[in-house]
């Protein structure tokens, strides 16, 4: 059987009082002729930390960043079926992506502040959408909210890139934050992060999905199993034609999905036999 300890939180509600924030139905994304990911189904809960696993190319950047239409900048990127985002379809003529990425945040793998000052990161966003004037306690506010404030209140005039690795994405999650997102994708946080600076940031979701909903893509799957109330497993299939399409296996309570899947693939996966 598996042998991947949860230590997360089980998810408090059972599968059927999921509150749902995103709704995603037959969602298929495309490369140009090229379907990365078919025919998707899968809900977001609110104010939840649904982790994403799966091996290598299943298509789980893909699916995230469809949350946030990240993949509308990619040339030929091209998604098919439908996500609502509170009963909203995300990809709706009259939506505005650049409102849609305010409201649903971003983190990518390798931290990338702004080469500005500790403050400058924080107050960009927000300057950005038109805010004026001072803007020190919401500095204050986003880097408390990442636990960051501690360690750089005495010097948020320094430049950012002289943070430490692990610091540089809490601040970026900071950053994320002060626009006042409703939701924050994590596309693989700690991969570049040393086990401290996981542990802070594993910490760090935890105190955030009190107040926001949490996506994250992970390859490591002990993160998935402590972080997250629900998991959505992920592999490829190999068409007759030998090319590769993403697909969801089994979406369950992490709990669930560690210690007793239903699909005989998630569990070789968890279980290191496949992946
Ligand atoms: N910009 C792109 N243009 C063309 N193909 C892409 C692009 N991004 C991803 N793909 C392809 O889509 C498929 C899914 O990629 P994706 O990065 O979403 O997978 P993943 O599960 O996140 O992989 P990994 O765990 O390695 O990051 C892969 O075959 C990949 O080569």
């Amino acid at each position: 059987m598996p042998n991947v300890t949860v230590r997360g939180p089980v998810a408090p509600h059972t599968a059927e009082a999921l509150d749902p924030v995103f709704t995603v139905a037959g969602l298929s994304v495309f490369y140009g002729e090229y379907e990365a990911v078919r025919e998707v189904d899968l809900t977001i809960g609110n104010r939840e930390i649904t982790a994403m696993i799966g091996p290598s190319g299943c298509g789980k950047s893909t699916v995230l960043r469809c949350f946030n239409r990240m993949n509308d900048l990619i040339p030929g990127a091209r998604a098919a079926g439908k996500i609502m985002y509170h009963g909203e379809d995300l990809y709706g003529a009259h939506v505005d992506p650049i409102e849609v990425r305010r409201r649903i945040g971003m983190v990518f793998q390798k931290p990338n502040p702004f080469p500005k000052s500790i403050y400058d990161n924080i107050a960009y966003g927000p300057r950005v959408n038109g805010m004026k004037g001072k803007m020190d306690d919401l500095v204050e506010e986003a880097l408390t909210q990442a636990a960051l404030w501690d360690e750089v209140k005495d010097k948020l005039k320094q430049n950012a890139l002289s943070l430490s690795g692990g610091q540089q994405q809490r601040l970026c999650i900071a950053r994320a934050i002060a626009v006042k997102p409703e939701v924050i994708l994590m596309d693989e946080p700690c991969s570049a992060l040393d086990p401290i600076a996981t542990t802070k940031i594993e910490d760090l979701m935890q105190e955030l999905s009190r107040d926001y909903t949490i996506v994250i893509v992970t390859h490591n799957m002990q993160q998935a199993a402590r972080v997250s109330n629900r998991t959505a497993f992920f592999t490829a299939d190999v068409d007759e034609r030998g090319e590769r399409h993403g697909r969801l296996v089994e979406f369950d309570e992490t709990s669930r999905i560690f210690t007793n899947p239903t699909d005989k693939r998630t569990e070789d996966y968890i279980t290191g036999r496949f992946g």
